[in-house]
């Protein structure tokens, strides 16, 4: 593959369940770093991932991963790892053997692949636990016996499904860094899914929204984010001249509380703000940001 080609290709991609359309048409790249799929249950997040990983063919359209044809080419496997949603480990061996059993079926002689399985549960923090029945851990350690089996065979790319899915905070923080790290010090790309936000935000360099089968937006997470930020104020006095000098700068203002919520038409907003509360001479109470939630964030996007 050329440098400088993107990694993941997505042409016209449509994919049906009988008569379930899971993917609409869908286009996107996907280059070197970290991306988040973001949508709610349903949007077609894990479809996508599975045409890529050549588990699922498009019903049209077509899916390249790394410049090779997904559904087709078996090189490509051998490239790519992909962390499942759901549970998928057996109970009865330890980390250690499972992760050496899975280096070998990628193809690596059993030393190597002992030694790799080692190096790669050392970097998720369960070295010291590798020889215990993975039956005994804990959700936030089988998720990362998980990420290590996507690892283990050192691809240029991993799928990530919903990777801090049941974990409590702290194994949400825990799971989030791991990634990162895995990115800086292996090299690896990532895709990685989530109906969370605040994963994709704190640990993404680029984001697609799916939603419905459609791609909504597709883009950098910190234009994402800036342009979905709004600004809650509350005045002391002066509201009505306040709204109205708003009105004059086309922003939209909500009522909220005994303030108002106000949504820029870009990231200009808070200078909109600051100029109005200067003209309408009105003493501010107190202002900060007010992140949207997902599902309001949808509201807003044509399908
Ligand atoms: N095997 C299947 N048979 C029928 N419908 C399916 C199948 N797999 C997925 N779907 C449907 O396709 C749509 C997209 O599902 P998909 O699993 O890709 O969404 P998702 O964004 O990953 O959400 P989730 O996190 O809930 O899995 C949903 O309406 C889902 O019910």
């Amino acid at each position: 593959m050329a440098s400088g080609q993107p990694l993941l290709v997505a042409e016209h991609l449509t994919k049906r369940y009988g008569s379930v359309v899971a993917l609409d048409d869908v286009s996107f790249t996907i280059d070197d770093g970290i991306t988040g799929i973001l949508g709610e249950n349903g949007a077609g997040k894990s479809t996508s991932m599975k045409i890529f990983l050549g588990l699922l063919r498009p019903t049209s359209g077509r899916a390249t991963v790394l410049g090779e044809e997904a559904s087709t080419d078996a090189r490509v496997r051998a490239r790519i790892g992909y962390m499942p949603e759901h549970d998928c480990l057996p109970s009865q061996v330890s980390a250690a053997e499972f992760l050496t059993h899975m280096a070998q079926v990628s193809g690596l002689p059993p030393s190597a692949a002992r030694t790799r399985a080692a190096d790669t549960l050392r970097h998720v923090g369960l070295f010291e636990e590798r020889y215990r029945a993975i039956g005994g851990y804990s959700t936030g350690m089988k998720q990362r016996v998980k990420l290590c089996q996507a690892l283990v065979h050192d691809p240029a790319f991993v799928f990530l499904d919903e990777p801090t899915a049941g974990l409590d905070p702290m194994g949400r923080e825990e799971m989030l860094t791991l990634i990162r790290k895995t990115h800086r010090e292996f090299g690896i790309s990532v895709l990685l899914s989530s109906h969370l936000m605040a994963d994709v935000e704190r640990t993404c360099d680029r984001i697609l929204v799916m939603q419905g089968g459609h791609l909504v937006h597709a883009g950098e997470v910190g234009h994402f984010t800036r342009e979905t930020e709004t600004v809650f104020i509350e005045v002391d006095t002066n509201r009505e001249r306040l709204v109205a000098a708003l009105e004059r700068r086309g922003v939209r203002i909500t009522a909220d509380g005994g303030g108002f919520t106000i949504e820029g038409p870009d990231a200009s907003v808070y200078d909109h703000v600051r100029d109005a509360l200067v003209e309408a001479e009105a003493p501010l109470r107190r202002m900060g940001p007010r992140r949207r939630a997902l599902a309001e964030l949808f509201e807003r996007v044509p399908a």
